[in-house]
């Protein structure tokens, strides 16, 4: 528009100058410049304004626009263009203007007239949204204000309740009191009137709490209450109210006669809200203001709860660090658990180290220790075995130590008399009954002598296949009684029990036995001992020796006094004000009693009822029962008995330890039994090494192996087994125990045997029905057994029928070579004359050169006049090629030999 202004102002100016060339304005102006106008309704505008000599413009005009002959515009008109640079042309007075200059003049005045209305609109619009803005601003600050002052008063009141609580419930009590008083005409309760903060009872605040007495303001209609709003009342106040709106539900009872009256501003406020006191406007108004709060304080709750989270979790004080006991591995929920973190963030910690793991997968502890620290906590490792720590309990105090029984384990060698001794020492008869007149078992027993004298026996058997429990009683035992016959002296056996019983630093008391037995030497004994560091008394020595006839019943007492004597010497002392612990000496699967195991209490006094771990097994001790099969109620120190209860059948010479409950006993075993299979599962995979190399082994004939599955009635048998039939392993052929223990033969043990092609070993046990048909379908052998050294015989046998055959290389003839010929096909072939014996096609040579052999294979071809032939003589010349060797030379001779396979004896 201004352009075009220009334009016309140009055009003007281009036109008057021609004509007259007087430049009017330029003429006449002495000053001009813009003058804004702003008026009461927000208009404003600028206009030009010109100063001009002879012309005095009207005081107060908005502007001189022209002189009056000329249609200059309507005053306050636009200022024209280019006026600020001197002044337009104006049309020359008088003459008329032409059509077009007024059609001209026309429109820019159009166009003036419509610019200014839409400056006019705009403005006002301007002003309309700035108007608009302001309220807008002035109403986000309120509700900010509110909000702040809500959550402000949300927090108090948080607080108020957390700590009031107590306090609320006693004054809710006493309010409940003043309100039954108070149900008088009057009405108004004393809290209600009570001036300053009430407490809000939780029974108050409550849903469904029980209502205090109707006409009760304080617990007067919450419902209604939360409608009734005090007019102007502030933000404390309206927290106040704010809790009871909250809780719909509670009992809503209709307050007497509400007076309704302006609230009074002020800590009574409150009270006399709750005393009912409302006015109608407060109601109406309530009925918005209960709905927003009602919003706006779940929401306010919620981020006060959002924002006490994250304050909690950024601030670095507040973290807590804890201890993480990682065990030898766990499951990532577990680790999880014991970190208070989420598995989705343990699995993800995870992820970042590059391990990929589900929620319940298993991980080692060195990975669980990484996550751990990655979550900033504290690592504790333990290991499995840790569940054993404190099971041996706290050493005795030298007070708590009382005289115990000596324990007496009898030795000797094969027949010289221990069971004998025992019997006559108990007078009781255990050897007729024994199969094979062997004793199989280890046995315990206490006996009374007669001066009085507590005495506990450990027979333990002579056979040498007993070794290992031998060594084990006189680990547990305090005396060790060496019987020695004196018709037979100090025998193998005799000496095993010397080194035992030394070994465990164990005093001997020697017996020599059999003095009944005519023209019997015990002086020969006494000799025969002193080659194995053993020096009895009557040779000066310090091992007490007793002649004795266990036969006859000969110096058995005097036998009892050296024991006690020894005893005294010894000062066994034992605490048995604790819980009982010692070691399992015998166990066995008894058909109608389950699992029976022989203990020896060392420490303590054992009970009936007690749990008791023994070895990898638990139980409850059902019934506890003595040599004699008496019940006993408890065991004292050195005492021996047959427990039951237990879960299973414990290894002879295993602890056993009364434990304070279940869950330990169950830990500790789950724990024993686990460390059982691994030791089971690595030692089977050390004798089989791998595929390999035992295909290996079997195909080089190096190694071959007699499988064996060993079930016995007890477990000291099972155990002589394995000892015994692992004495039977030779270089070449391996006697291997796959399973051993105690019990029937079943089904399982067939399947086992089968699988490796071994033979089940029964001693004193049978196969079940099943057991025995499965053995016959599948063929796997079941030997049945009473007496150990069969068993060893047999398997000895067995052993032998599978050694392999020994090779024996037999000679049969030298031959000379007397040419070499090179023969494409064959290679070199060396003419020759047998010189000795013969030679065979396909035998085994050796060529030596000067007497030493420098080469050892197999003949090739053996041919005489170009045909090939099975064997040439002494005497006869040959043509003789070797496999894969060409290196023969005249002059060499070449020993033959055959290889024959003979059984192994
Ligand atoms: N004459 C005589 N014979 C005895 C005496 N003591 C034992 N015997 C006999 O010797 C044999 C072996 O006695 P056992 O008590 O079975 O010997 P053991 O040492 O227990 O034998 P194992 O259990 O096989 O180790 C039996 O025939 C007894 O009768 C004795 O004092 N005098």
């Amino acid at each position: 528009m201004s352009d075009q202004n220009e334009q016309d102002a140009a055009k003007n100016r281009l036109s008057l100058r021609p004509s007259g060339g007087r430049l009017e304005l330029g003429g006449k102006t002495v000053d001009a410049g813009s003058v804004r106008q702003s008026f009461s309704h927000g208009r404003s505008k600028v206009v030009q304004v010109e100063v001009r000599k002879k012309r005095v413009g009207a005081p107060g005009a908005p502007a001189p626009a022209g002189t009056g002959s000329a249609p200059s515009g309507r005053p306050g008109g636009p200022p024209r263009s280019g006026g600020g640079g001197g002044g337009g042309a104006r049309p020359q007075a008088g003459r008329p203007l032409t059509q077009a200059e007024l059609a001209t003049r026309q429109r820019v005045l159009e166009e003036n007239r419509r610019m200014e209305a839409q400056r006019e609109r705009e403005a006002r619009e301007r002003q309309a949204l700035m108007v608009r803005s302001a309220a807008e601003e002035a109403a986000r600050k309120a509700e900010e204000e509110r909000r702040a002052a809500e959550e402000a008063a949300l927090r108090a009141e948080e607080e108020a309740r957390l700590k009031a609580e107590e306090e609320a419930r006693k004054a809710a009590e006493a309010a409940a009191a003043a309100v039954a008083a108070a149900t008088q005409p009057t009405g108004a309760p004393p809290a209600a009137r009570r001036p300053g903060p009430v407490p809000v009872s939780p029974a108050l605040r409550r849903p469904g709490a029980a209502p205090a007495a109707p006409g009760a303001p304080a617990a007067a209609a919450p419902g209604a209450a939360a409608r009734l709003t005090l007019k102007g009342r502030g933000a404390e106040e309206e927290e106040e109210r704010r809790p009871v709106v909250r809780r719909p539900g509670a009992p809503v009872i209709p307050a007497k006669k509400p007076v309704l009256a302006p609230a009074k501003k002020g800590p009574a406020g409150g009270a006399d809200r709750r005393g009912g006191r409302i006015d109608v406007q407060a109601a109406i108004e309530g009925e918005d203001d209960r709905s927003r709060s009602l919003a706006s304080v779940r929401r306010a709750r919620e981020r006060e709860r959002r924002q006490q989270e994250l304050a909690r979790l950024r601030s670095g004080n507040e973290r807590v660090v804890r201890d993480v006991i990682l065990p030898e591995t766990i499951t990532v929920q577990e680790l999880a658990n014991r970190m208070a973190a989420r598995a989705g963030e343990v699995v993800k910690a995870l992820f970042k180290m590059g391990v990929m793991a589900t929620i319940t997968q298993s991980i080692d502890a060195d990975t669980a220790e990484l996550v751990v620290q990655e979550f900033g906590h504290r690592v504790r490792r333990v290991t499995d075995a840790d569940v054993e720590i404190g099971l041996e309990g706290a050493t005795d105090e030298e007070d708590d130590l009382f005289a115990r029984p000596p324990v007496v384990t009898i030795m000797g060698h094969v027949d010289h008399g221990k069971t004998s001794l025992l019997d006559a020492l108990r007078k009781t008869d255990v050897a007729a009954h024994e199969a094979g007149g062997i004793t199989q078992h280890i046995g315990a027993y206490q006996v009374v002598s007669p001066s009085g004298q507590k005495i506990t026996f450990i027979d333990t058997p002579g056979h040498e296949a007993f070794t290992a429990m031998r060594a084990r009683g006189a680990s547990v035992t305090d005396i060790v009684v060496l019987v020695v016959a004196a018709d037979d002296g100090v025998m193998p056996q005799t000496v095993e029990a010397i080194r035992h019983a030394k070994a465990a630093n164990v005093p001997i008391i020697v017996a020599v036995n059999k003095i009944d037995k005519p023209g019997v030497n015990p002086n020969r004994v006494r000799q025969e001992l002193l080659q194995h560091e053993i020096v009895v008394e009557s040779l000066g020595g310090e091992t007490q020796e007793i002649e004795v006839s266990a036969l006859k019943g000969t110096n058995l007492d005097k036998l009892e006094e050296a024991i006690s004597l020894q005893a005294e010497v010894l000062d066994l002392r034992a605490n048995p004000h604790r819980a009982g612990e010692g070691t399992v000496i015998e166990s066995k699967l008894d058909r109608g009693r389950g699992p029976v195991a022989t203990v020896l209490v060392q420490r303590g006094t054992l009970e009936q009822g007690d749990i008791v771990v023994a070895g990898a097994e638990w139980g409850r001790v059902r019934a506890m029962l003595d040599d004699k099969g008496r019940q006993l109620k408890e065991a004292d120190p050195s005492l021996p008995v047959e427990i039951l209860g237990l879960s299973g059948v414990p290894a002879a010479g295993e602890p056993f330890v009364a434990v304070e409950d279940e869950t330990r006993a169950r830990e500790i075993t789950e724990y024993r039994q686990r460390k059982l299979r691994e030791k089971a599962a690595a030692a089977n995979s050390a004798a089989r090494g791998t595929l390999d190399q035992m295909l290996a082994r079997i195909q080089a004939g190096e190694q071959k192996e007699v499988a064996v599955v060993v079930k016995a009635d007890v477990q000291g048998s099972a155990e002589a087994l394995g000892v015994t039939l692992g004495k039977l392993s030779r270089d070449e052929v391996r006697v291997r125990v796959l399973h051993s223990a105690v019990g029937q033969i079943t089904e399982s043990d067939i399947q086992l045997a089968k699988a490796s092609n071994a033979v089940v070993v029964a001693f004193n046990v049978r196969a079940t029905t099943q057991a025995r048909e499965m053995a016959n379908r599948d063929g796997v052998e079941i030997r049945y057994y009473s007496i150990i050294y069969e068993v060893a015989d047999d398997i000895e046998k067995l052993v032998r029928g599978k050694l392999a055959p020994i090779q024996r290389e037999k000679f049969l003839g030298y031959a000379q070579i007397l040419q070499v010929f090179e023969v494409k096909r064959l290679g070199n072939v060396a003419g020759c004359r047998v010189t000795e014996g013969m030679v065979r096609r396909g035998c085994g040579v050796r060529l030596l050169r000067d007497g030493v052999v420098i080469h050892q294979g197999e003949l090739s071809t053996l041919r005489r006049f170009k045909d090939d032939v099975k064997e040439v003589t002494n005497g006869y010349e040959c043509g003789m090629s070797f496999a894969n060797y060409n290196d023969i030379r005249v002059g060499d001779q070449i020993e033959c030999y055959e290889v024959e396979t003979v059984a192994a004896v």
